[in-house]
């Protein structure tokens, strides 16, 4: 750790900034409170790094109105920004959950387009971009986290042009005729570009990025690369790390945008697996069910991206045919409470509860419930019980950026049994091949696709199952965070990848 010579406080060389904090507050026997690092993925991929490059991690705590100093939680040293309750309306559960969010799930909802959201949301970006240039030593990597934070490499770079930004979108990135539709898409383009790397979880996301690059800002893109004009006007415009010619001879800084799939901690979820008491669990879960013949499972945030309600149809339909008996075949749906104070979220929960009480008025009986629904959030350990326990997961978005409850099922599989449904609107559709990839949205083809699941042969299941583990086993977080953060320093030094990384299909 070095001083800041601006602002003399502590100065560090990886920082990190997302909108929220890797950190749960617990609060102990005796009431005191503490914070205790959540055991996600991005914690994992990036703690050994944050520990060896002396990391800091800047974002919200998930609690309105509360000035929070900064704290060590586990090793890893934390940076809270205050939100406002307002703050959180408009930019949080307003522009970035009720505007971008439907946006760029292909619409899926109808986007809400309000300036003052707008006008929270330019100034809690500066609020976040504030906090990460005082922090960051002199040529520190900062690497922005997602849709919320959009601006924050543009204004980062304005006052901090020493730096190495990297940005990554955890979200889809819309085709050209839907983003066009944002009134301030100029703007997001402008704050997307202060970045030096741009990462997306699909090569499709970066491909939809450079065209809006080049129909709104007219830009030059060479494969993943895109030039942009440098002000020489500008007094900042000779800071630039790294400049070059474009093909007329201007002066351009160069930003690459990328895909960069992002995984999970395979190795965390085959150790869970092995643990006698979470297998003696997922028995348990089967015997609390009854002992169906088959249980099927997913696993969402209650989000409408997710397809839940396609699920439900065509679950209930081919319980309605008499094609699937609820005496032999349940449906365990976890559905974690999501953004409650959004309205859609809210008509959504309704119509999924009714959806699921008709189901099992109707088909289920007093020993047997066909849809087993809850409504709550579950620890790791209790997910890899249920990803065990289940001979069928179901994963039916109908957008989503990668969904991470895919790789965690085929991780979990150290049995080498259980048959994967994946939609091919999720980015692990394009690395997961060997799951059965469906269309949400032809009910037909998802019904006869759950009953070949439901029907597949042991020597099927393995030969997928196992394909799909090596995929995940060798494609895990820390690959994705190295290769990203390798991309970025390299472009730091000019040196740009310039394809992007093969996705392996096979
Ligand atoms: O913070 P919340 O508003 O409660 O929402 C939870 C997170 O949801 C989104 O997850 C996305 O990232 C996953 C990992 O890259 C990806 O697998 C999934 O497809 C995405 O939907 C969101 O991007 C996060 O910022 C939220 O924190
Ligand atoms: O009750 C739950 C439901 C979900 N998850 C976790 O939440 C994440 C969901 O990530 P995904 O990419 O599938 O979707 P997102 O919710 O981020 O859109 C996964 O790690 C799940 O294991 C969890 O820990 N408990």
């Amino acid at each position: 750790m070095t001083a800041n010579p601006d602002t003399a406080t502590d100065a560090y060389d990886l920082v990190i900034v997302s909108n929220r904090l890797p950190v749960d507050r617990v609060v102990d026997e005796s009431g005191e409170a503490s914070w205790r690092p959540s055991p996600g993925g991005l914690v994992a991929a990036l703690e050994p790094m944050m520990r060896s490059q002396d990391g800091i991690w800047i974002g919200w705590a998930g609690v309105a109105d509360e000035e929070i100093e900064p704290f060590e939680a586990g090793d890893i040293n934390i940076r809270p920004v205050m939100l406002t309750e307002q703050d959180l309306q408009e930019y949080y559960e307003g522009f970035s959950n009720d505007t971008l969010w439907p946006l760029y799930h292909d619409v899926i909802a109808q986007p809400s387009y309000h300036r003052e959201w707008w006008e929270t949301y330019v100034k809690v970006n500066r609020r976040f971009a504030d906090a990460a240039a005082e922090v960051a030593a002199q040529g520190a990597v900062v690497w922005v986290h997602d849709y919320q934070l959009q601006l924050v490499p543009a204004m980062l770079r304005e006052v901090r042009p020493d730096l190495v930004i990297g940005f990554f979108n955890h979200i889809p990135f819309p085709p050209y005729g839907i983003y066009s539709q944002l009134p301030w898409r100029r703007q997001i383009i402008d704050g997307l570009l202060g970045a030096d790397v741009i990462g997306f979880q699909r090569v499709a996301d970066a491909g939809n990025f450079s065209r809006a690059v080049r129909r709104l800002k007219g830009y030059e893109t060479r494969g993943p690369i895109i030039e942009v004009p440098i002000d020489t006007d500008d007094p900042a415009s000779g800071s630039h790390r790294h400049v070059t010619t474009d093909r007329r001879g201007g002066l351009v800084r160069t930003v690459l945008a990328r895909a960069f799939p992002i995984s999970i901690d395979a190795d965390q979820y085959q150790d869970l697996a092995r643990r006698p008491e979470i297998q003696a669990r997922a028995r348990e879960i089967r015997q609390e069910l009854g002992n169906p013949q088959t249980v099927m499972l997913g696993v969402d945030r209650l989000d409408y991206t997710k397809g839940i309600g396609h699920r439900l149809k065509a679950f209930g339909e081919l319980l309605a045919e008499g094609r699937l008996n609820a005496e032999e075949v349940t449906l365990v749906q976890v559905a974690s409470p999501s953004r409650e104070r959004v309205e859609t979220y809210r008509q959504l929960r309704d119509e999924i509860e009714l959806t699921v009480g008709r189901i099992n008025g109707d088909y289920g009986s007093l020993g047997h419930t066909a849809v087993a629904y809850l409504h709550h959030g579950y620890p790791r350990e209790e997910m890899v019980a249920l990803y065990l326990a289940a001979d069928v997961m179901l994963v039916t978005a109908l957008r989503d950026g990668m969904n991470l409850v895919a790789k965690e099922y085929v991780a979990t599989r150290i049995d080498e049994d259980g048959v994967l449904v994946l939609s091919e609107f999720t980015g692990a559709s394009d690395e997961l091949r060997q799951a059965l990839l469906i269309n949400p949205h032809d009910i037909e083809g998802l019904k006869e696709t759950i009953l070949q699941a439901v029907a597949m042969p042991k020597r099927d299941r393995t030969r997928r199952m196992r394909a799909l583990r090596r995929k995940v086993l060798t494609n895990d977080v820390a690959r994705w965070s190295a290769s990203f953060l390798d991309a970025l320093t390299r472009s730091a030094h000019g040196d740009h990848p310039l394809q992007n990384p093969p996705v392996n299909r096979r």
